[in-house]
């Protein structure tokens, strides 16, 4: 390479599963990197990319960073696939089978990204279950670094399974899913049956989405550098565990506070909040929430997978509108199973009733909402940015988990960080109801004051000095090291 190519920073492959949770989380990531003068180039699938361009500023937010561009490359499906729901599972073997092969020829034609400007790709950051990315890369010598944007409770439980199989603990045997989980360890009295990842839910272990968690979980140890989306503080005692399997083990996290937090260092601009959402935020929720008394509603999301039934819908409302108190509720399009777009998910007559007290979105600027000083809590299906960006509000949460990591997330949030309620496995009005009076009336201040204690250790870690910011630190100079 010739002189000035030498002087050339590392340059970065980042590949997301190519779905709102893990593109907002791994997008985070290829801005603290560009911060950090390093260049990226970011594979997203044409899907992701098309929304992200209509619905947020990612143009302009990345137009600043020389080094970074973005890739686009199919994700398998056709374009009016839901990517929600039961039939989310279809996107894996779509990838392997369609995005896989397209993958490898994008690299040898554009020849690992080189130019007169670029180094060839020295390192990528691939998804933690995109090992068809890690396979080509490392046949071509090439550092691989793994990125798992779910909890670190929930990678454990996941790369235990094949432990949990040979002590006879999955399949279950028998319904009573209160039974403590023994081979998962850091969680003996911790966890049951209920709490595993709800990939375990299976008779039958040769089940597809059950052996792809298991089969990409278990090839974590081949990257040569593993980051998790999280902070020593939170999960320390896990962290320990898996660092014994996975010693070159980065916790960053929380990623989106953390960038806040460097941009703001960089740039000066305070609070400065990237979006990363595929559908349209609808900011008159923030107008609304400007006339709310403090800590007065609840806000109630369900992320970007999550369908419900027209029974579960209307069991939300009622707990909601029983309880007596304000609400924020996103109703994502196309999340009511069997609804059209065009019905109105909630009945006008019931809806009318109660407009000064409830307000419905398709889509939320979310880290605004949560931090707005009207928000006392958070009914959630405890996705891992959601849970993440809760805490570093100080807001506690109401956990209604609707499939993978989230069984396990919530289960935490309301047992060991004791920051919420879990809601796990029911959908019934007069739980609803009551869970909601006892995190936003009678045991408000107890959860308040937990939440804000929580809030500050996630914000340390993210300040100079703090775990998850010297750990970027240190991942940024092994990325270094890699060159060649
Ligand atoms: O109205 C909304 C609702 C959500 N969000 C954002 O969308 C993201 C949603 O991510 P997450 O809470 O992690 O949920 P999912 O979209 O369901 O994410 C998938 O990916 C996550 C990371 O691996 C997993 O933890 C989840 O279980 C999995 O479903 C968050 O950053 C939210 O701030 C908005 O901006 N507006
Ligand atoms: C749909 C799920 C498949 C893998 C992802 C995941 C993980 O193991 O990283 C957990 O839940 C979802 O985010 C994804």
């Amino acid at each position: 390479m010739g002189s000035q190519a030498a002087k050339l920073p590392p340059h970065v492959l980042i590949f997301p599963l190519p779905i709102q949770g893990h593109v907002n989380s791994m997008l985070r990531l290829a801005e603290l990197l560009c911060l950090a003068e390093l260049h990226v180039t970011f594979i997203v699938s044409e899907f992701c990319y098309n929304r992200l361009l209509k619905h947020t500023n990612v143009e302009s937010r990345f137009a600043c960073y020389p080094g970074f561009s973005f890739q686009t490359i199919s994700d398998g499906l056709p374009e009016d696939h839901p990517r929600s729901g039961e039939r989310f599972v279809d996107i894996m073997p779509a990838l392997r089978r369609v995005t896989a092969p397209l993958f490898k020829q994008m690299m040898i034609e554009k020849k690992w990204f080189a130019s007169s400007t670029q180094r060839a790709i020295t390192c990528i950051i691939a998804d933690g279950v995109l090992s068809f990315a890690a396979d080509f890369v490392q046949e071509n010598r090439i550092p691989l670094v793994y990125f798992r944007t779910a909890s670190a409770i929930y990678f454990w439980a996941s790369f235990r399974m094949p432990a949990l199989i040979e002590a006879g603990e999955i399949p279950f045997k028998g319904n009573d899913m209160d039974l403590m989980v023994k081979s998962v360890p850091g969680m003996e009295d911790v966890i049951r049956r209920r709490d595993l990842p709800s990939f375990c839910r299976v008779d039958d272990l040769n089940e597809t989405t059950f052996q792809f968690i298991k089969n990409e979980t278990q090839q974590s140890p081949r990257a040569q550098a593993f980051i998790l989306n999280t902070f020593e503080d939170l999960e320390g005692p896990v962290l320990s565990h898996i660092r014994k399997h996975l010693p070159r083990l980065y916790t960053i996290g929380p990623n989106h506070f953390h960038l806040t937090s460097r941009l703001a260092a960089a740039t000066k601009t305070e609070n400065s909040i990237s979006s990363g959402s595929l559908w349209e935020e609808d900011r008159s929720c923030l107008a609304w929430l400007d006339s709310q008394p403090t800590r007065s509603v609840i806000y109630a999301s369900f992320g970007s997978i999550t369908v419900v039934t027209r029974e579960q819908l209307l069991e939300f409302w009622y707990g909601l509108v029983n309880s007596g108190q304000r609400f924020l509720w996103v109703i994502r399009p196309n999340s009511i199973i069997g609804a059209d777009n065009a019905s109105r998910p909630i009945p006008n007559e019931l809806e009318e009733g109660t407009k000064e007290r409830g307000y419905m979105v398709d889509w939320a600027p979310q880290q605004e909402v949560l931090n707005h000083p009207s928000i006392g809590g958070f009914l959630t299906h405890s996705g891992w940015n959601s849970t993440l960006e809760s805490m570093v509000a100080g807001v506690p949460m109401i956990c209604w988990p609707y499939f993978g990591d989230q069984t396990i997330n919530s289960r935490y949030v309301s047992e060991v960080w004791k920051i919420g309620l879990d809601m796990k496995d029911t959908c019934d009005r007069v739980i609803i109801e009551k869970m909601v009076r006892d995190l936003m009336d009678e045991r408000k201040d107890e959860f308040l004051r937990r939440a804000d204690e929580m809030a500050k250790l996630a914000r340390k870690a993210v300040d100079e000095g703090g775990s998850s910011y010297t750990n970027l630190d240190s991942l940024v100079d092994c990325i270094k090291s890699m060159v060649i």
